[in-house]
């Protein structure tokens, strides 16, 4: 279970009467999720998501409610902090800060195929298209410079091989950041994985969970999100489905020539980083009750990225 901090009705109907969406129906704590509080509402005015944010400064609060304000006047399906009747999207729970917002319809799927790969695809270049002309600049604490900073020392506590390809991998980022190549930026989601995508039936309905959100490089964005949608159990990537995917993305934004150069090393760095993420969390959640991903996952990802046939497709 991923609910950290438990709530009554009363304190919750206390906390929902100023949306002004009528009496509480129901709630309950929603199991998925690793880093935040999360409930189902339901009330007269419609179906909710009530967020409590137990992580993370709470000064980059405005960053996301801001973005999701933008992406959802761009018409994406995301969700959005709703505004009480004195217009406060952004309150205080139990000592925490908390929003408010819409359900989104559909359920997440495991086991996509291309065709769920094109609506990502597309829906990725969406967020990008909406942003690329008004960055809002936040800089990701997951960054290049993180990588570098917690790799070597996560490196050491692994068996050789595994150790040998991360410094090989954190070599690479370090060259890549001496070089400090001008890719084009937008505002990224950051984390756009099977679990924070929502589809019903075959249409893509929901894409959730911002918090990695920030300012960066369109293609690293790309990358994490093909690493997740287009891989095999062996960490292979399934071609189909990310020619797939890539068309898509391509079809509303045409990748430059620095793109397709980088997009091998830019796939190797998205595992990198979410390898190391995990060596983390499994080492900080070890034995208690909170969802921890296999970092495997991504040593194997990383390990069948050393030579990447798939190049970007150049026209649209
Ligand atoms: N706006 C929403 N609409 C529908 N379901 C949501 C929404 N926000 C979160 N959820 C559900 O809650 C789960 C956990 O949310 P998530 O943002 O991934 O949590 P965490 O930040 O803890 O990882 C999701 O897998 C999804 O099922
Ligand atoms: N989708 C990620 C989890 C989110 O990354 P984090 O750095 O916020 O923990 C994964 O599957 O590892």
């Amino acid at each position: 279970m991923s609910v950290f901090t438990p709530l009554d009705r009363p304190t919750l109907e206390a906390f929902l009467a100023p949306y002004g969406l009528g009496r509480l129906r129901d709630f309950r704590g929603i199991a998925e999720g690793s880093e935040n509080t999360n409930y189902f509402v339901s009330l007269e005015g419609g179906e909710f998501v009530l967020t409590l944010v137990e992580r993370g400064p709470a000064a980059d609060l405005p960053f996301f409610i801001q973005l999701l304000d933008v992406l959802h006047e761009a018409d994406l399906p995301v969700p959005y902090a709703l505004r009480t009747e004195a217009g406060d999207g952004l309150r205080m729970l139990k000592g925490k800060p908390a929003l408010l917002q819409p359900r989104l319809p559909g359920k997440h799927e495991r086991s996509p195929n291309a065709h769920h790969c094109q609506e990502v695809g597309s829906l990725l270049a969406g967020i990008h298209l909406a942003t690329r002309d008004q960055i809002i600049e936040r800089p990701s604490d997951r960054g290049l410079a993180w990588m570098l900073e917690q790799g070597p020392q996560l490196a050491a506590e692994l068996p050789e091989a595994a150790n040998a390809m991360l410094h090989k991998a954190l070599d690479e980022i370090d060259a890549l950041v001496k070089r400090n190549p001008r890719l084009p930026s937008a505002n990224l989601h950051a984390d756009l994985f099977r679990d924070n995508v929502m589809f019903d039936g075959p249409h893509l309905s929901g894409v959730i969970d911002f918090y990695n959100a920030c300012s960066g490089w369109m293609l690293y964005d790309l990358a994490i999100t093909v690493n997740d949608w287009c891989s095999r159990d062996d960490g292979s990537l399934e071609e189909h489905r990310a020619r797939t995917l890539l068309s898509a993305y391509a079809a509303k934004r045409r990748f430059t020539p620095l793109e397709v150069e980088l997009w091998p090393i830019m796939l190797r760095i998205a595992c990198v980083r979410f390898w190391l993420s995990r060596l983390i969390a499994a080492k900080a959640f070890a034995g208690q009750d909170v969802l921890i991903h296999d970092p495997a996952e991504f040593e194997h990802r990383l390990a069948q990225r050393q030579q990447v046939a798939l190049a970007l497709p150049m026209s649209l």
